[in-house]
């Protein structure tokens, strides 16, 4: 058998099993196959892969998977789920209407800190009007969340993307420019109408792309990595997954470092170890929903972390 080319360093731009599509650094693009077990590649993952021979086919092989800056990725009792590799931010997309789950919110955000990537939350449909101030009351939480600094610990972006379209295109490119960042969001949110707004065509790029994975068949790609902009320094990435957001892979233990306004305070239990659930001279339950305190802890928020707490602590159930 004669050896395929190698080529410079690819950037994979969609998966779709263990197929993906590995763009060069001239825009081409070409299905590939992973050589073995270790060269599986994720999204975003910058990979030393190989063209076919001639007279081999038009598929290449990636040969290998290089180091990774990060992995965005949830687990549940089962297995683990990729999101993505190398990202800048995620961009959680929820809207004042369908009702957003605080508790999806929460894990999204857990699993942003526990790999250390910076989230950005953005609450679509401001023309909505009564959801939306519903809404915007809820995040409240998210919005004035500190830790230390006086900077608000996440960004809380509102936008209406269909009724102000123009206006919430720039404020989004500001927070996005030069960076790679994963769109999450519920079924709903208008994760399509975000992405066409910035990407004109994307539709058709994916269309393309899981027709090229699928030969034919009519099922999308699980994650597609999009071009902002000609000179590709910006991307958004889409992928599902946001309904079922394991965190096993985060041990309970962990869980208050992972929740900023709960972390913030654990500091000053009375035991190193406190779980925050039941010990006498807690730091974190003395503030929750404490009406004047600077460091207040939402109800809504501390029961969050004691139904996780209780997750993440169970063993599994097979
Ligand atoms: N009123 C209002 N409707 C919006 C806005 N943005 C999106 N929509 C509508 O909300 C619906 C859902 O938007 P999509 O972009 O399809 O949502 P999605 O997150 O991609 O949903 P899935 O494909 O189910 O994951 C569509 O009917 C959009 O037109 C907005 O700012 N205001
Ligand atoms: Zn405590």
């Amino acid at each position: 058998m004669t050896q395929g080319s190698v080529r410079p360093e690819g950037l994979v731009v969609a998966s779709h099993g263990r197929h993906c599509v590995v763009e060069a650094p001239d825009g081409s693009r070409r299905i590939c196959h992973p050589r073995g077990k270790k060269s599986q590649a994720v999204v975003g993952d910058h990979v030393r892969w190989i063209m076919p021979a001639a007279g081999q086919g038009d598929e290449g092989t990636i040969e290998k998977v290089l180091p990774r800056r990060n992995l965005f990725y949830r687990q549940d009792e089962i297995r683990t789920k990729s999101f993505a590799a190398n990202i800048d931010q995620v961009l959680i997309l929820i809207a004042a209407d369908p009702v957003f789950s605080e508790s999806q919110l929460a894990r999204a955000l857990i699993a942003a800190e526990a790999s250390q990537i910076t989230p950005l939350i953005a609450l679509n449909k401001s023309d909505l009007v009564e959801p939306f101030a519903r809404a915007w009351e809820r995040l409240l939480p998210y919005r004035h969340m500190h830790h230390g600094s006086e900077k608000p610990h996440y960004g809380v972006l509102p936008l209406s993307l269909t009724e102000s379209s123009e206006t919430d295109r720039a404020a989004l490119l500001q927070h996005l420019q030069g960076k790679a960042t994963l769109v999450l969001g519920p079924s709903g949110s208008g994760k399509s109408t975000l992405i066409n707004l910035l990407v004109p065509g994307a539709r058709a790029q994916t269309g393309e792309i899981s027709q090229a994975l699928n030969s034919g068949k009519h099922t999308t790609t699980s994650t597609t990595w999009y071009w902002v902009d000609e000179e590709r320094q910006t991307a958004l990435i889409d992928s599902p997954g946001f309904q079922e957001f394991g965190l096993h892979h985060i041990g309970p233990m962990d869980l208050a470092r992972c929740m900023p306004d709960i972390g913030a305070r654990a500091a000053d239990c009375k035991f190193y170890n406190c779980t925050h659930l039941h010990e006498p001279g807690c730091a974190v339950m003395a503030e929750v929903d404490a009406e004047d305190s600077s460091h207040h802890i939402s109800a809504s928020r501390y029961r969050i972390y004691q139904d996780l707490f209780e997750e993440l602590s169970a063993g599994p159930r097979y």
